[in-house]
């Protein structure tokens, strides 16, 4: 991995990049997983590198969804693996999910890989090498574990497919996606879609997790009753505008 200086104006940016540059090398992460990380970073300028108040909103209904989940499991892909394997740990100890690996570009060695480096950062147990269930899709997401996606009631998918996302709402669970691209079919398709960056939003889940722990189960309830997802679609766009609005008079002077 390249050093890179603390100070340098792009430092988040450029250490995410050589991350997932890691994991590629490694054989963990997917070479098609650069084209995603460039993708969702340009997406990230768009709301000024920040956690929106869209996006925080959809982040504490997702962990209220989480923590009232009787089954809840925590996907992880080779991109997600690579950017933010410790917060996708603490993620899943403080709301009780399981994890589970759920590959596109599935090998064995890839899954193994990524085992490894969630067990690394504190994982006990993790799902996905002895996929015994599968979804109705004809790539690899469709190799899941019964104990773990098959029968989860929420599902948290970062950086995800739209046909995944779509096949595992007909199978009547609740969907959380953490995806940039707020026009993303993932992002349509999802129960609740966080507009965020991925290491930001775990980020922000993990803190949320622990304050909404401390809530009475009806505050939770709450949380999920009343979250409208294409009202917060509807909000992010608005706040990518508002943001490009402002840029663009900031440009002007
Ligand atoms: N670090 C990240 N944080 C949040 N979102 C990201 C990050 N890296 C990539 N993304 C976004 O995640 C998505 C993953 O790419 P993928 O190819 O799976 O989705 P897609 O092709 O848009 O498919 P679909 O339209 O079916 O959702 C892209 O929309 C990309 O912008
Ligand atoms: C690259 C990735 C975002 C993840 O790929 P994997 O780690 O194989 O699930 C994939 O969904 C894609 O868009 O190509
Ligand atoms: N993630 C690869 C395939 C898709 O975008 O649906």
């Amino acid at each position: 991995m390249t050093e890179i200086p603390k100070d340098h104006p792009r430092y988040e940016s450029l250490l995410a990049r050589e991350k997932v540059a890691a994991g590629v090398k490694m054989g963990m992460t997917s070479i098609q997983g650069l084209i995603s990380q460039g993708r969702g970073e340009s997406f990230d300028y768009l709301i000024g590198e920040r956690s929106t108040k869209s996006a925080l909103y959809a982040e504490r209904a997702a962990v209220a969804a989480l923590l009232l989940a009787k089954n809840p499991v925590i996907s992880v892909n080779g991109n997600a693996a690579a950017l933010a394997p410790d917060k996708i740990v603490s993620l899943a100890d403080v709301t009780g999910a399981k994890l589970e690996v759920n590959l596109f570009h599935r090998t064995e060695t890839r899954v193994h890989l990524i085992i490894e480096q969630l067990k690394a950062n504190g994982a006990s147990e993790v799902l996905g090498k002895n996929p015994d269930a599968s979804l109705e899709l004809s790539h690899a997401r469709r190799l899941v574990e019964s104990r773990g996606i098959y029968s989860a009631d929420v599902v948290l998918v970062p950086l995800e497919d739209g046909d995944r996302c779509e096949k595992l709402v007909e199978m009547g669970k609740t969907v959380i996606a953490i995806d940039l691209n707020p026009l993303s079919r993932t992002s349509k398709m999802s129960t609740i879609s966080i507009v965020d960056n991925l290491t930001r939003a775990l980020e922000n889940m993990i803190k949320f997790g622990v304050e909404l722990k401390k809530e009475r189960n009806e505050e939770l309830v709450k949380l999920i009753t009343t979250y409208d997802n294409k009202k917060t679609l509807i909000e992010a766009i608005s706040e990518i505008q508002e943001y490009l609005k402002a840029m663009a008079v900031e440009l002007e002077q």
